[in-house]
């Protein structure tokens, strides 16, 4: 039996429909990333499994209880560690008396190695508490009782990058004991980090379930690359190549060149930016020729990929428009 299992779940408010007959199930021990942008419907995905939002058509299961069956959610819950989106808690209360009231509920066996890892102040009121401390607070109230399946929306949400880091490597060891996580997020680069498998979710539809290190090899890199001198513009091409963009930077060219440990003759630097999908290897070659003023390889962003995968038009037919302003001629194939 799948730990979560969702089938042709729909869910409207009013004329808004939100989320659209999609289908996933998510196993036992993966940790499981539920990506889409701002108003996919994530949170009403997740509303709506916990039992929270009644589902418009379908059904979702948790932990084997159907999320309109209350009574089989009730005893479910207990395994359910919850961290919603702005977890809103009563803000008389300090972070103490909130961990107090829900370990006498759910439990708390877990409570003071989480404080160790994750540091929430506990003697303010919670109105008091930055964004990024009441989410350290969630955190911890959602793993203290020691569930089963933790469901969270958008947990890294207000934690710096250190914090970020550490959440990540515990979600990693959680992985490791056999819990189940299921997270929400608008960010590829972060589920890529923690998660398995990955949903993605589009205008209340789902688009993709897939393991994470498949769609990582179809999403590619995204180059930007400032060289001294000028490139043709059909340098980078081919079918790995995707949206690609040249600029000439002519007004800062003598202040970027000065900056390199190289000498060059150039009075241009030229940008250029596209996403490659092709053996890395082979795009190392494709650049050795230049000389570069700077290099930036990293993963293509969310929106990059929903654009080539699901969307439509390229970012190959946006123009790119130099600091001089002359607009430069977009080359590559745009193939996706
Ligand atoms: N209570 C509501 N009444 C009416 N429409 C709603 C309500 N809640 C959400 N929506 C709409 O449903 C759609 C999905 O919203 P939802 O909050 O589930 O998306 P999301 O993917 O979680 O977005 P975000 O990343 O911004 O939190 C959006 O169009 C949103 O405006």
């Amino acid at each position: 039996m799948s730990v979560i299992d969702v089938t042709g779940l729909t869910k409207h408010y009013g004329e808004v429909r939100a989320v659209r007959g999609i289908d996933f199930t998510v196993e036992e021990g993966e940790v499981f990333g539920f990506l889409g942008p701002n108003g996919a419907g994530k949170t009403t995905t997740i509303r709506t499994m916990l039992g929270l939002l009644n589902p418009t058509a379908g059904r979702a299961t948790v932990l084997g209880a159907d999320s309109t069956d209350e009574p089989a959610m009730i005893e479910a819950k207990r395994s359910i560690g919850y961290l919603p989106a702005n977890p809103a808690f009563d803000d008389g209360a300090t972070g103490r008396e909130i961990l107090d009231l829900h370990g006498s509920i759910k439990g708390e066996q877990r409570r003071e190695e989480l404080l160790e890892l994750f540091e929430p102040p506990l003697d303010r009121e919670v109105r008091d508490y930055s964004s990024g401390n009441r989410q350290k607070l969630g955190v911890v109230q959602a793993f203290m009782h020691d569930p089963e399946l933790v469901i969270m929306d958008e947990p890294t949400s207000g934690l710096d990058p250190l914090m970020q880091q550490r959440f990540n490597e515990f979600v990693r060891a959680e992985r490791e004991q056999g819990v189940t996580v299921f997270f929400s997020s608008h960010v590829l680069s972060e589920v890529r980090r923690v998660c398995d498998r990955v949903a993605i979710l589009r205008d209340g539809e789902l688009v993709t379930t897939e393991a994470i290190e498949s769609l990582l090899d179809r999403s590619g890199k995204f180059v930007r690359a400032r060289i001294a001198g000028h490139v043709e513009s059909d340098a980078f091409n081919g079918d790995t190549v995707h949206g690609f963009e040249r600029t000439l930077i002519e007004d800062r060219a003598e202040e970027l060149l000065a900056a390199t440990d190289f000498e060059s003759d150039a009075d241009v630097v030229t940008e250029v930016r596209f996403t490659y999908t092709g053996d890395i290897n082979d795009l190392v070659t494709d650049l050795a020729s230049y000389s570069f003023v700077d290099l930036d390889v990293e993963e293509a962003p969310l929106e990059e990929v929903f654009m080539r995968f699901y969307g439509p038009g390229e970012p190959s037919e946006r123009t790119a428009r130099g600091q001089n302003g002359d607009a430069a001629p977009a080359g590559g194939d745009g193939n996706a």
